[in-house]
């Protein structure tokens, strides 16, 4: 038996007094490419930055990669959700994808040809590579994430988090990020936060449903009427894809 990837047990988590993790279970397994959904303050972007060690568990364990989380911190690349940078953000593209290579190999701060070089890649493979002496703040929603994307996988990291990674971008460009994201899952595990869950079933292995606490359901397993019934109206779908 393989070692999972990401392993919770019972885990909980509290900001004060209130209750947003309880009893979560999860395994995700090498290769995997899992969506979490559920509706708002249902405590998604909670559970990404506890896998990204930026949270501590109030009870129960988190593992990944068979560690504390903070200690794998470099292997694991993460997407926020989209920031919206100024227009007169004074950086370019470059710069932005750069910062994915901070603290690696130079304590001085100060990039190597390497890391231009792990730059170029990665802007090569998320299909950017053109913008990259644009500023940042000129692009489009769905350039800005393809480069959020390189940045993210600068690293050269195992796993890919990414918070909603299409939210305000038209479902064409949506479906061209998640077209990349399924090449990425050939060579990296991936867990993906999103209110669409019609739309991210293309593309996933499983579901988890979070309110709290978490369910998984195999992706072949999800209907309009069970989502309905765990979430009410506030996940968004689209019936285009359910499985009969
Ligand atoms: N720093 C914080 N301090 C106190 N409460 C917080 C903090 N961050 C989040 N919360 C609360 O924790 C709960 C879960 O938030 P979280 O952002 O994880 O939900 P989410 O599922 O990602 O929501 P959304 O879909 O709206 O992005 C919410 O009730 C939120 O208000």
């Amino acid at each position: 038996m393989t070692l999972p990837v990401i392993h919770s047990n019972q885990l909980g988590f509290c900001y004060g007094s209130t209750v947003v993790l309880d009893a979560v279970d999860l395994t995700v397994q090498r290769g995997e490419f899992i969506g979490i959904v559920g509706p708002n303050g249902g405590g998604k972007s909670t559970l990404l930055k506890l896998m990204l060690g930026l949270l501590k568990p109030t009870s129960g364990h988190l593992t990944v990669l068979g560690q504390a989380p903070r200690q794998v911190r470099r292997q694991v690349g993460y997407v926020p959700q989209y920031p919206g940078f100024a227009r007169d953000f004074p950086i370019t593209v470059e710069d932005v994808v750069l910062m994915g290579r901070l603290g690696i190999g130079n304590i001085w701060g100060r990039y190597q040809p390497a890391d231009r070089h792990a730059a170029q890649q990665a802007l090569v493979e998320v299909e950017a590579i053109e913008l990259a002496q644009r500023p940042i703040g000129t692009l489009s929603g769905g350039q800005t994430q393809r480069v959020l994307l390189a940045r993210a996988l600068v690293s050269e990291p195992e796993i890919l988090l990414l918070d909603e990674p299409t939210a305000n971008i038209d479902q064409r460009v949506e479906g061209e990020i998640f077209e990349l994201l399924a090449a990425l899952n050939s060579r990296l595990t991936i867990v993906v936060v999103s209110h669409d869950i019609a739309f991210i079933s293309h593309y996933v292995n499983r579901v988890a449903c979070l309110n709290q606490t978490l369910i998984c359901h195999r992706t072949a397993d999800i209907n309009g009427r069970m989502i309905h019934t765990l979430y009410g109206g506030d996940v968004r779908h689209i019936a285009h894809r359910w499985a009969s």
